[in-house]
């Protein structure tokens, strides 16, 4: 993981308020579920033609650890999130609305071959949906 300009970390930058109690942390089967999501909703997305050139030369090393802490606070796993807020970690990148679908769908294949149910996928997905407008083109 390559160092990046000093920032402030809060749970804030995460974007998003947890769920309360453990039901969706259980729901997404804790650390282990979480990391095998996050791994292979990159890996998917890294090897998407559509979005691949937005991947190349970023440090996925710490993509993978901030979105890990990130869904794991989100999801009330006990998690501080130690990323950058979502508007700085996108800035300039020309992220367009196509690409964030691409993304989402990586993401829900992920929690499918997890075993995910649905109604936990989309409550996550829904927690996730209002940041498009910070990620989407800025
Ligand atoms: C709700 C949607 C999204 C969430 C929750 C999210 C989450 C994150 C997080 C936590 C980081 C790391 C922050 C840090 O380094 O401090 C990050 C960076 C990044 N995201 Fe996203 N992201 C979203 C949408 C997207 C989309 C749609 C794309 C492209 C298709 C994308 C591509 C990237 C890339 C390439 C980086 C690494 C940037 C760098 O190297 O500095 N993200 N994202």
């Amino acid at each position: 993981e390559q160092p990046v300009d000093p920032y402030p970390q809060n749970d804030a930058n995460a974007g998003a308020q947890p769920f309360d109690g453990q039901a969706m942390w259980r729901a997404f089967h804790e650390a282990d579920g979480v990391s095998r999501i996050v791994d292979e909703a990159i890996d998917l997305s890294q090897s998407d033609p559509h979005i691949s050139d937005i991947f190349r030369n970023r440090d996925l090393v710490r993509l993978r650890r901030t979105l890990k802490e990130q869904f794991c606070y989100i999801l009330n796993g006990g998690c501080h999130y130690s990323g950058r807020t979502m508007q700085a970690a996108h800035k300039d990148m020309g992220i367009q609305t196509a690409d964030m679908g691409a993304l989402v769908e990586h993401l829900q294949a992920a929690m499918r071959h997890e075993h995910i149910s649905y109604r936990a996928q989309n409550r996550l997905l829904a927690k996730l949906a209002p940041m498009k407008r910070t990620v989407v083109k800025q």
